[in-house]
C-alpha cells in the first residue's frame, strides 16, 4: 500500500463520486499517488459523468463488488447515509485494509459504525475542510484541498498505523492534518461551519419571501448578499443530514446567534449609536484577523 518514503495506494474505492470523493481522487491521481480508482455510486449519469471526466478509473453500482480489492474505501455520501453504507461496506472489504470517510459530523457516524468493527478492517473518521457550494462528479477539482486543513477524529478503536497513513493521504493532497476528538470536532464545525450555512439559508428565506413589492427584490442584491448567501446554494439533503445528525452542538449555536440578534435589536431600537458602533467595530476587528 505505501513504502516508508513513497505514499502510494494501489487500490481506492470512492462511494460517492460528488464534490468530496472526485476531488481526493482527481488529487492523488494529478500527485501520482494512486494506482487504479473505482467509483461507486447509485446513479449511472453521474458515474458515467466521473468516468469520463478521468476522476475515476472503473465505475459500479454494486457496493460490495466496488469495495472488495480496495486497499482504502472513503465514504464521500451525504452524512446520514455513511454508517449504512459502512456497515455493508466492512464485512466485504480484505483484511488489512483502510475505511475512512469524509462526513462533515462525526459523532454520530463514529457511534454507529464503531459497533460493527471486527478488528480486521480499521475505520479513521475524517474530515476535511474544504468544498464549495457544489455538487457531483462534474464539480469536483484537484486542488481543492490545496492548503486546507483536514480533521481526523481516531478513537481508541483506530490503529495508530490506519491513521498515519490517512494522514499521509491528506498531506499528499495539500492539506493540513489536525487530530482531535469527535465532541471537540462536531462543536468547532458547528460554530464555524454549520451555523453560517442555517444563517445564509434563512436569510435567503426571510429576505426571498418578503412579497410586500410587485416585483423579485433579490434581482437588487448586490456583492453583499452575494457574498454572504453563496452557501445558501449548497445542497439541501447534504445539509439537511448535517443539521439533523449535529442537532445539539447546532442547537446550541443557533441560541448563542439568537442572544446576539437580540442584543441587536435592542440597541437598534434604543437608538444607541455607541453600542452599534462598538459591535459593529468588535466584529470587524475579529474579521479582519483572520484574514
Ligand atoms: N460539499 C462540501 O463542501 C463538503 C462536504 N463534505 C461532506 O462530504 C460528503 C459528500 O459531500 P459532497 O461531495 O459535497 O456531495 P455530492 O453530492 O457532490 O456527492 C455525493 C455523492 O454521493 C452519492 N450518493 C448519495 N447517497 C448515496 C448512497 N446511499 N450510496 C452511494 N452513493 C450515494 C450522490 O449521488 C453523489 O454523487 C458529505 O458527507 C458532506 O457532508 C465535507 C466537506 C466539505
Ligand atoms: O462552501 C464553503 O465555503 C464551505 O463552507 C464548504 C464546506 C461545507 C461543508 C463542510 O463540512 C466543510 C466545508
Amino acid at each position: 500500500m505505501s513504502t516508508q518514503d513513497r505514499f502510494f495506494i494501489d487500490r481506492l474505492a470512492i462511494v460517492g463520486v460528488g464534490l468530496i470523493g472526485g476531488s481526493l481522487a482527481l488529487a492523488l491521481k494529478e500527485a501520482g499517488c494512486v494506482g487504479e480508482v473505482t467509483g461507486i455510486g447509485r446513479g449511472l449519469p453521474n458515474l458515467n459523468l466521473a468516468l469520463e471526466l478521468g476522476v475515476v478509473d472503473k465505475i459500479t453500482r454494486e457496493l460490495e463488488e466496488g469495495v472488495q480489492q480496495a486497499d482504502v474505501v472513503f465514504l464521500a455520501t451525504p452524512v446520514m447515509t455513511i454508517p449504512d453504507l459502512a456497515r455493508r461496506v466492512l464485512p466485504a472489504m480484505k483484511p488489512g485494509a483502510i475505511l475512512t470517510d469524509g462526513g462533515s459530523v462525526k459523532g454520530e457516524i463514529v457511534e454507529r459504525i464503531e459497533p460493527y468493527l471486527s478488528g480486521e478492517v480499521a475505520f479513521v473518521p475524517g474530515h476535511p475542510i474544504a468544498g464549495t457550494e457544489k455538487s457531483g462528479a462534474a464539480a469536483a477539482f484537484p486542488t481543492l484541498y490545496r492548503d486546507r486543513r483536514c480533521i481526523l477524529t481516531p478513537t481508541e478503536r483506530t490503529p495508530a498505523a490506519a491513521t498515519a497513513l490517512i494522514r499521509r493521504m491528506w498531506e499528499t493532497v495539500g492539506s493540513e492534518v489536525v487530530v482531535m476528538d469527535v465532541d471537540k470536532h462536531d462543536r468547532i464545525l458547528a460554530a464555524i461551519s454549520h451555523l453560517p450555512h442555517m444563517i445564509a439559508y434563512t436569510l435567503v428565506n426571510a429576505v426571498g419571501s418578503y412579497d410586500h413589492f410587485e416585483e423579485n427584490i433579490l434581482e437588487y442584491s448586490a456583492g453583499g448578499f452575494r457574498d454572504f448567501t453563496r452557501i445558501a446554494s449548497s445542497d439541501p439533503a447534504m445539509w439537511r443530514d448535517i443539521a439533523l445528525s449535529n442537532r445539539q452542538a447546532l442547537l446550541e449555536m443557533l441560541e448563542r446567534y439568537e442572544n446576539f440578534l437580540g442584543e441587536l435589536k435592542r440597541d437598534i431600537a434604543a437608538a444607541d449609536g455607541q453600542k452599534l458602533f462598538e459591535f459593529f467595530l468588535n466584529s470587524k476587528t475579529l474579521r479582519d484577523a483572520i484574514l
